[in-house]
C-alpha cells in the first residue's frame, strides 16, 4: 500500500489529466449501456405498438440511440487521446525523475548494478508504472462510479433487480480480481526479475562473447539464456491463461446476472407492475453493465508486476549518495594546489580502508606521481579526489579550500583526467571529442589533435572526424583511444590534470609519442600521475610510493629505487614484478 501511495503522489502533477481521461472513460460506458438498453426499449415498444395497432412517437427514442452512438464513438476517441497523451507525459517524467535520482548515484552507488539491470529500470520498469494509471486507477474509478450508477438505475424498476445487479456486478468486479490478483502477484514479480535478468544475461553475452568462443562455453551461456526465457514464457503463459479464465468468468457472470434478473423481472412483467418493452431494455442493460468490471481481473492481475517494479525503482531512488552535495555555493579557486590532508578511506564493506593517512601536497603547477602495486590504493586517490566519495578521515583541498565544499560539477570543471580506460561513446569521433566542450571549434579540435598526435590518423581515415568509432570505441586501437583522451583533455583546458596510467599496455615506440603529446597537455597545470612503473618518473617533481593503501616512501624520484626494494623485502609476490 505504502508503494502504491508513494506511486499516486508521483502522478500528483497530471490529476487534471487523470479526472479528464476517466470522466471520458464513464461518458463513453454510460453512452454503450444507454444505447444498448434503449435499443433493447425500442424494438421491443415498436413491435409492441405494431402487434397493438397503436401510433408511436419513435423520433425521441431514435434520437437518443443516435445520441448514445455519437456519444459513445466521440467519448471513446477522447478517452484514448486523453488517457495515452497523460500515460506519455507521466512516463517522461517518471523517467526524468528516476534519472535525477541516479545521477548522483554515479559512479560509487551504482557498481553494484549491471548495466543491463539498470537498463531494465529504466525502460521496462518505467514502463510498467503505467499499468497502475491505464490499467488499474481509470478502469476502477471508472467501474466505481458506473456501477453506483447503474444499481441506481435499476433501484428505480425494482429493489430486487439493483440487489441481483450489484451481486453479480461485485462477483466480477471484486472476487474475481482478488483471485487474480493472488494468483497474478508471485508470477509477475518473476517476470519483472527474470526479464532484468534475461537482458543482463544476453549485454553479458555479447559483450563477451570473444572470451566465451575462446573457451568454448557459448553452450553454457546459451543455455542459461534459453533457461531464463522458458521461465519468463513459463510464468507468461499461466498470466495469459489466468487472464482467459477471468474473461471467461466476467462472461458468465454476465449471462447468470441476465438471467436472474429475467427470472425476477417476467413476473412483474405478467403482474402489470413492468411494461413489456422494459424487459428488454433492462435484459441489454443488464448485459452491457458488465463492461464496466471486465477489464478489472487483468486490472489486479497486472498490480504484482507493476508493484515489483516500481519496488526496483524505489530501492535505486531511495539510495543515498556517496557523496552529499553542500547547500550552499562553490567557493571561489584561489589557486590550484592541490593538498591530501592525512586522508583515510575504506570502501563499504571493505576488511581494510583502501588509503590510509596520506598526506601528499602538490604546488599549483607542478607534478606528482602515486606509484604502487595493483590495489595499493592509487585510482581510490583519482575517486577521492574528483569527489565520486568521500574521505572517512582527513580532508583534501584545493586552493586551501576542502573539496567537501564543492558541488562535484564545480569541481570536476577544473579537472581533466587521462585514463588507462578511456571511454569512447557510439558516436563519430568529433563527438566523442566535444564531450569536453561542447563550443570547441573545428580548429580547436584538430589543434587539439595535433597536439595529441592523432590528427593525421583521423584525417587519412575516409570519414574523417565523422568516423563512428563503434561501441567501447571498438574500431580504435588502446594507443588511439589514450590519444583521443589526451586531445579531450586539451579541449577541456582545465587546470588540474589527473593521468591514471595512461601509457599503460602500449608498445616503446606509441609510448614515447604518447609521452611527447602529455609533456605538451602538462605544461602550466597541476598533474597527479599514477602508476605501477617506476620508468618514465623524471619528469614529475615529486613522488609517492603507497603499499597497501599506506606511504612507504616520499620525496623526489631518488626515493624510489629504496622503497621499492623496502617494499619487495616487506611484501614480495604482492608488488609488481615492473618495480
Ligand atoms: N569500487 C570499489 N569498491 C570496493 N573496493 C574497491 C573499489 N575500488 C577499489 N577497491 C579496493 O580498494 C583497494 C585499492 O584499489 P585501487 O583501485 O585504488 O588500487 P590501485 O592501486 O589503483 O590498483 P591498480 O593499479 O590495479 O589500478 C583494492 O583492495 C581494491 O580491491
Amino acid at each position: 500500500m505504502k508503494d502504491i501511495l508513494r506511486l499516486l503522489d508521483l502522478f500528483r502533477p497530471y490529476r487534471g489529466w487523470m479526472l479528464l481521461g476517466t470522466l471520458a472513460a464513464i461518458l463513453t460506458l454510460i453512452a454503450n449501456v444507454m444505447l444498448m438498453a434503449a435499443s433493447g426499449w425500442f424494438l421491443a415498444a415498436m413491435a409492441t405498438a405494431g402487434a397493438a395497432g397503436v401510433a408511436m412517437n419513435y423520433f425521441t427514442p431514435a434520437a437518443m440511440i443516435r445520441g448514445s452512438a455519437m456519444l459513445r464513438t466521440g467519448g471513446r476517441y477522447a478517452e484514448r487521446l486523453i488517457n495515452h497523451e497523460a500515460t506519455f507525459r507521466l512516463i517522461a517524467s517518471l523517467r526524468v525523475w528516476f534519472y535525477s535520482h541516479l545521477e548522483p548515484l554515479a559512479p560509487a552507488r551504482l557498481q553494484q548494478y549491471h548495466s543491463g539491470d539498470l537498463l531494465s529500470r529504466i525502460r521496462a520498469d518505467i514502463d510498467a508504472l503505467d499499468n497502475l494509471y491505464v490499467r488499474v486507477l481509470v478502469p476502477v474509478v471508472v467501474a466505481l462510479a458506473s456501477t453506483l450508477i447503474f444499481v441506481i438505475f435499476l433501484f428505480l424498476f425494482a429493489p430486487v433487480l439493483a440487489l441481483t445487479g450489484l451481486i453479480f456486478l461485485s462477483l466480477a468486479g471484486v472476487a474475481l480480481p482478488l483471485w487474480s490478483q493472488s494468483r497474478g502477484q508471485a508470477p509477475g514479480r518473476r517476470i519483472t526479475e527474470d526479464e532484468s535478468e534475461l537482458r543482463t544475461a544476453v549485454i553479458d553475452g555479447v559483450q563477451g562473447m570473444a572470451e566465451l568462443t575462446v573457451y568454448g562455453v557459448t553452450e553454457r551461456q546459451a543455455q542459461r539464456i534459453d533457461d531464463l526465457s522458458r521461465r519468463l514464457v513459463a510464468d507468461q503463459a499461466r498470466l495469459s491463461s489466468d487472464h482467459g479464465l477471468t474473461l471467461a468468468a466476467v462472461g458468465l457472470c454476465a449471462s447468470l446476472s441476465l438471467w436472474v434478473l429475467l427470472w425476477l423481472a417476467i413476473p412483474l412483467v405478467r403482474d402489470g407492475q413492468l411494461m413489456p418493452p422494459l424487459l428488454a431494455m433492462l435484459a441489454l442493460f443488464t448485459l452491457a453493465s458488465f463492461e464496466a468490471v471486465a477489464p478489472l481481473p487483468q486490472a489486479f492481475q497486472l498490480l504484482g508486476r507493476t508493484l515489483a517494479a516500481a519496488r526496483r525503482l524505489f530501492d535505486i531512488v531511495d539510495t543515498e549518495p556517496a557523496v552529499r552535495e553542500p547547500p550552499g555555493l562553490s567557493p571561489q579557486i584561489a589557486n590550484f594546489d592541490i593538498a591530501f590532508d592525512r586522508v583515510t578511506f575504506g570502501y563499504p564493506k571493505a576488511a581494510h580502508p583502501a588509503v590510509a593517512d596520506i598526506v601528499l601536497r602538490i604546488p599549483e603547477g607542478t607534478r606528482a606521481a602515486v606509484i604502487g602495486a595493483t590495489g595499493s590504493g592509487k585510482s581510490t586517490l583519482f575517486n577521492l579526489l574528483l569527489r565520486f566519495w568521500a574521505p572517512d578521515a582527513g580532508a583534501i583541498r584545493i586552493g586551501g579550500q576542502d573539496i567537501a565544499d564543492f558541488h562535484g560539477d564545480d569541481l570536476r570543471r577544473h579537472i581533466a583526467v587521462v585514463s588507462q580506460h578511456t571511454h569512447l561513446f557510439d558516436a563519430t569521433i568529433r563527438e566523442n571529442l566535444l564531450i569536453a566542450n561542447p563550443d570547441a571549434s573545428q580548429g580547436a579540435i584538430e589543434q587539439a589533435c595535433r597536439v595529441a598526435q592523432i590528427h593525421d590518423f583521423i584525417a587519412e581515415l575516409p570519414e574523417g572526424y565523422d568516423t563512428w568509432v563503434g561501441e567501447t570505441g571498438v574500431r580504435m586501437s588502446g594507443g588511439q583511444g589514450r590519444r583521443i583522451a589526451v586531445a579531450r583533455a586539451l579541449l577541456k583546458d582545465a587546470p588540474i590534470l589527473l593521468l591514471d596510467e595512461p601509457t599503460e599496455g602500449l608498445d616503446a615506440a606509441t609510448e614515447r609519442d604518447l609521452m611527447q603529446a602529455l609533456d605538451r597537455l602538462m605544461v602550466g597545470r597541476t598533474v597527479l600521475l599514477i602508476t605501477h612503473r617506476p620508468a618514465g618518473l623524471d619528469w614529475v617533481d615529486q613522488v609517492l610510493v603507497l603499499d597497501r593503501g599506506r606511504e612507504l616512501a616520499h620525496g623526489d624520484v631518488s626515493v624510489v629505487p629504496q622503497a621499492t626494494q623496502a617494499a619487495l623485502l616487506a611484501v614480495g609476490p604482492t608488488l609488481d614484478a615492473s618495480i
